[in-house]
């Protein structure tokens, strides 16, 4: 289907990710970003994003692109706004009562707020793993077949589906031939991975993580970063950190929010942590404040 007769079938919902995008907004030289925020590969595109809680804004006029199949991590001093950013990406902010989105966010051209937005469509192929591990008081293979057979995916298949996930989740070795027991018997950083593997069970395209090794000790945090990058290789990758050590060794770009909600710059990692055009940035990075 092409993109008008897509445009055509308002009354439908869009199964979003196909459509392209009817205009494109240009931000305004005030809100516009350091470094390089507009890319050419990207799937995800804000453009001037505004995110209020009631009368709070907490967001302003965001504008930057995700690229395609990288890591892009998101830093900055706590509440200026990235699990906010984060959620806008797949409407979980949709879920707080208070919340309210000005702006576009484009995934794959179109943009996400459209009425005619599932916004459960839009979660199958944006999934999303929390700081804390939350695994269903279920089987490990419970659940991770868990989101197969909600989307009636249930096709005969899911024992290989789920193999399949444990695997890309870097967890099967260590849980083969005891998938029937409790999710909540594994490790801090196993149940971390067991809630990697439930999100891409599904087949989504864009993983994205808020904070997802704060709450693991040293050697479970390294078996995620080693994940997160292995994750790349097929899926989009967004991370929330608090850790900028961690953005340095497994991003390959990064987005600094500051305090108030200011998307202030966004380049390559290797820039930003090595020579940021901010100099906000720079003091923040090297710790004098934040
Ligand atoms: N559900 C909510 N209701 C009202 N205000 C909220 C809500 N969630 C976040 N905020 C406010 O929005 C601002 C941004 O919060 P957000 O959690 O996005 O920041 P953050 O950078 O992710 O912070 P942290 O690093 O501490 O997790 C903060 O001022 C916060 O108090």
């Amino acid at each position: 289907m092409n993109p008008e007769s897509e445009a055509a079938t308002e009354s439908e919902q869009t199964e979003v990710g196909t459509a392209q995008r009817s205009s494109d907004v240009d931000t305004t030289a005030a809100d516009r970003p350091l470094g390089t925020p507009r890319v050419d590969d990207a799937i995800i595109e804000a453009r001037d994003l505004d995110v209020y809680y009631g009368d709070t804004q907490a967001l302003h006029g965001i504008t930057m692109d995700i690229p395609e199949k990288q890591v892009t991590a998101l830093i900055g001093p706590s509440g200026c706004g990235k699990s906010t950013f984060l959620r806008s990406i797949n409407r979980m902010n949709d879920l707080i009562d208070v919340a309210r989105v000005d702006g576009d966010l484009y995934f794959h051209g179109k943009n996400v707020y459209d009425e005619d937005v599932d916004p459960v469509a839009l979660r199958r192929k944006i999934g999303m793993v929390f700081q804390k591990p939350n695994p269903f008081p279920k089987s490990i293979f419970d659940n991770v077949a868990y989101g197969l057979r909600v989307q009636g995916k249930d096709d005969g298949d899911v024992e290989g589906k789920v193999t399949t996930a444990l695997e890309r989740a870097a967890l099967l070795d260590e849980v083969e031939g005891k998938l029937d027991e409790s999710g909540l018997d594994l490790s801090g950083g196993q149940q971390q991975r067991l809630c990697i593997a439930r999100a891409i069970a599904t087949d989504p395209e864009v993983i994205l993580m808020d904070e997802p090794a704060s709450a693991l000790d040293p050697v479970a945090t390294s078996k995620i970063e080693d994940l997160v990058e292995e994750l790349a290789e097929e899926y989009t990758v967004v991370i929330v950190t608090h850790n900028m050590q961690q953005a340095a060794r497994i991003s390959d770009r990064t987005a600094v929010f500051l305090t108030g909600g200011h998307l202030v710059e966004f380049d390559d990692t290797e820039k930003i942590f090595e020579n940021p055009q901010s100099q906000r940035v720079e003091d923040y990075i090297t710790g004098k404040f934040g």
